[in-house]
């Protein structure tokens, strides 16, 4: 069924360069969506054990990526040079580039390939990645694959530090947030267990409602603020506390960090 799948091109040939946690994220999340056939691609063999019941197959060469519709490349930045100079792909390839502060341009001045630029998160592993994608290289099958395993964003790449520094950073971000509420929780007498679950399950719900709701965060957060009530005192707290300031710091790090990275790539 797969190899009619393949032969009639119903299937799309995604190979991933680089099975570590992002690249494994990407493969993981793959599995539960028809219609892609995965090649997993690391020299390390035990990344390539950790994705092998997720991936149709498992390789520590390179030359796999050849049979491919998409190729992404997820190493890391400094690796990205000499993977694309041991690459010979063809001009009816798309390259995905996940690699943080790697111009599309630097990327595309060293393969035939046609370049998307991608800023992934790590929630690809269960469907809920956000990730920046760059208007440039950008094709209804790359739009497929992004939508198959979460949502994205188009933008100019003048962007993409922002992005990286906002969704791609952004879950360590959120994971320190829901560690913190854990914590307050474990104080107050919950289990560690339960404090997580409790935690981990507000953020997400919160996350979805503000996603699916068509109310504004302000209002959001003045409909779980009943009168004379208990968040209504949690809230004059946090505001009065430099918790926005704290989280606008974190970003603003990462941003400049991706800047930094990205002065060692220039295009050319
Ligand atoms: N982690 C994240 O949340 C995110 C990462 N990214 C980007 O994704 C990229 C990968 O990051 P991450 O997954 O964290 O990194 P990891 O180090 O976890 O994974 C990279 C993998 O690539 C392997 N590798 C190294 N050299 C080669 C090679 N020549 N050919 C094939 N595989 C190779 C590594 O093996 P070994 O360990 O032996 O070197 C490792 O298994 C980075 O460019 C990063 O900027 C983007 C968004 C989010
Ligand atoms: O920390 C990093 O550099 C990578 C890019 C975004 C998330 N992880």
């Amino acid at each position: 069924m797969l190899l009619n799948a393949l032969s009639q091109g119903t299937m799309t040939r995604v190979s991933v360069i680089g099975c570590g946690n992002m690249g494994g994220a990407l493969i993981r999340g793959l599995r539960s969506v028809d219609g892609y056939h995965v090649t997993a691609i690391d020299l390390d063999p035990a990344a390539l054990v950790a994705v092998e019941s997720f991936a149709e197959e498992t390789t520590d060469d390179a030359s796999a990526a050849r049979e491919a519709d998409i190729v992404v490349i997820a190493v890391k930045p400094s690796i990205v040079e000499s993977v694309l100079a041991d690459l010979d792909l063809r001009a009816d390839q798309t390259l995905v580039t996940f690699a943080a502060g790697v111009s599309r341009g630097f990327v595309a001045a060293r393969t035939d390939a046609s370049v998307v630029r991608v800023m992934p998160n790590l929630a690809a592993e269960t469907g809920n990645m956000a990730a920046a994608v760059t208007e440039e290289g950008l094709t209804d099958e790359v739009r497929d694959l992004l939508g198959a395993v979460g949502e994205y964003a188009e933008v100019d790449e003048s962007l993409m530090d922002i992005a990286t520094a906002v969704n791609g950073s952004g879950p360590a971000f959120a994971f320190y947030l829901i560690d913190a509420m854990k914590t307050a929780g474990i104080d107050g007498g919950l289990e560690p267990e339960q404090a997580e679950r409790l935690a981990a399950q507000t953020f997400k719900g919160a996350a979805e409602t503000v996603l699916r709701d068509d109310r504004t965060v302000d209002e959001l957060i003045d409909a779980v603020c009943s009168p004379k009530g208990t968040t209504i005192e949690g809230m004059k707290a946090l505001r009065e506390s430099d918790a926005d300031d704290g989280v606008v710091e974190a970003v603003v790090a990462a941003e400049r960090r991706s800047r930094e990275l990205a002065e060692a790539f220039t295009d050319e």
